[in-house]
């Protein structure tokens, strides 16, 4: 079974786009600045579905690309002026940003109450806390909870989560054992994907290594939450190959499921920053 993430996406946009009439009747103009430091391909998809959603909802999105010729120094620079600019309510940097940036320093000078994305050290350290009602959360992590919930509750279950990446794996990890799951983490070194998969209900995977989940290590008993971007064909594609999708008990899709999800709720994080901000 595909689960579907139009309905939740769908609740979303209704709630933001009444906030967003709202502000704007008062003169204020939702606002956020992306930040493009990349040549990752990944990055694609996610710039097209931002412009199209904040366009249908009334946001503005901004959108600068450091020159390839610029240094980290010039890339602080961006953020800091966006942190200055009380034009500007979010800020998003699109992860992984090129190699010879230092992504975690420029996270960390991101304002927190513009941090879009809860990628800023503050707001992971309050999800490590387990205060994630002060912070905001990344929202691909966000994505991919609402949809395992919308299959079956996740406190008590056995999970395994693919991948330790910043925006999704690692955060991802921690916001379930907030929620009482009970979490396996893999990695490149990890051994014997297939016992390790087995005990798990629930298998979040984020790498971008299309076909890591496939008929041989996937059971009948495992709902898969795939939040894996790449291009095989020129086709976007997640890392469970929906060749077995018959072999699962539910999968979501890649395009349709986490990236569609993950694409408005940055919106209703801007909204939560707003707040923050003094926005009422
Ligand atoms: N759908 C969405 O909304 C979003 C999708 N993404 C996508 O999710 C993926 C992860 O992004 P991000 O969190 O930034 O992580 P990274 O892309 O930085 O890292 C990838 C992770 O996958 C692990 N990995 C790679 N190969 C294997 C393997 N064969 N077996 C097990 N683990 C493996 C790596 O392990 P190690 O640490 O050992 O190197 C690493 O932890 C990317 O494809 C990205 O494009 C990201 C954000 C949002
Ligand atoms: N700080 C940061 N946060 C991220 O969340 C982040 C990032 N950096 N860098 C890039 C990756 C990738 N990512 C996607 C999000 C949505 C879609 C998306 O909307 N996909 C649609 C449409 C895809 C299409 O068909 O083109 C879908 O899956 O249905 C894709 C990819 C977020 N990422």
């Amino acid at each position: 079974m595909k689960i579907k993430a139009n309905k939740i996406i769908d609740s979303i946009k209704v709630e933001v786009k009444a906030k967003v009439n709202a502000y704007r009747i008062k003169g204020i103009n939702p606002t956020i600045q992306t930040i493009i430091a990349s040549n990752n391909t990944a990055i694609k998809p996610y710039v097209l579905s931002k412009i199209k959603q904040a366009d249908n909802l009334g946001i503005t999105m901004k959108i600068i690309e450091l020159a390839a010729n610029k240094k980290h120094e010039a890339c602080e620079a961006l953020i800091r002026v966006s942190n200055n600019d009380n034009s500007i309510h979010g800020i998003i940097i699109d992860l992984p940003v090129r190699a010879d940036l230092d992504h975690n320093r420029l996270l960390s000078i991101l304002d927190q109450k513009k941090d879009i994305d809860g990628l800023n050290p503050l707001n992971q350290a309050l999800i490590q806390q387990g205060q994630e009602n002060k912070a905001i959360c990344p929202a691909a992590p966000q994505a991919c909870i609402k949809l395992a919930e919308s299959i079956d509750w996740l406190s008590g279950k056995q999970v395994v989560v693919i991948g330790r990446g910043p925006t999704v794996g690692k955060p991802l990890a921690t916001m379930l054992i907030n929620r009482n799951a009970t979490v396996t983490i893999v990695h490149s070194h990890s051994k014997d994907l297939a016992t390790i998969l087995t005990p798990a209900r629930f298998i979040f995977t984020a790498t971008g290594q299309p076909g890591l989940l496939n008929a041989n290590n996937v059971t009948a008993k495992h709902v898969i939450i795939d939040a894996g971007i790449a291009y095989k064909n020129d086709k976007l594609v997640g890392d469970f190959d929906v060749e077995a999708a018959n072999k699962v008990m539910a999968y979501s899709s890649v395009p349709g499921g986490v990236g569609s999800l993950t694409s408005v709720i940055i919106f209703s994080n801007l909204l939560k920053c707003m707040n923050m901000q003094g926005y009422f």
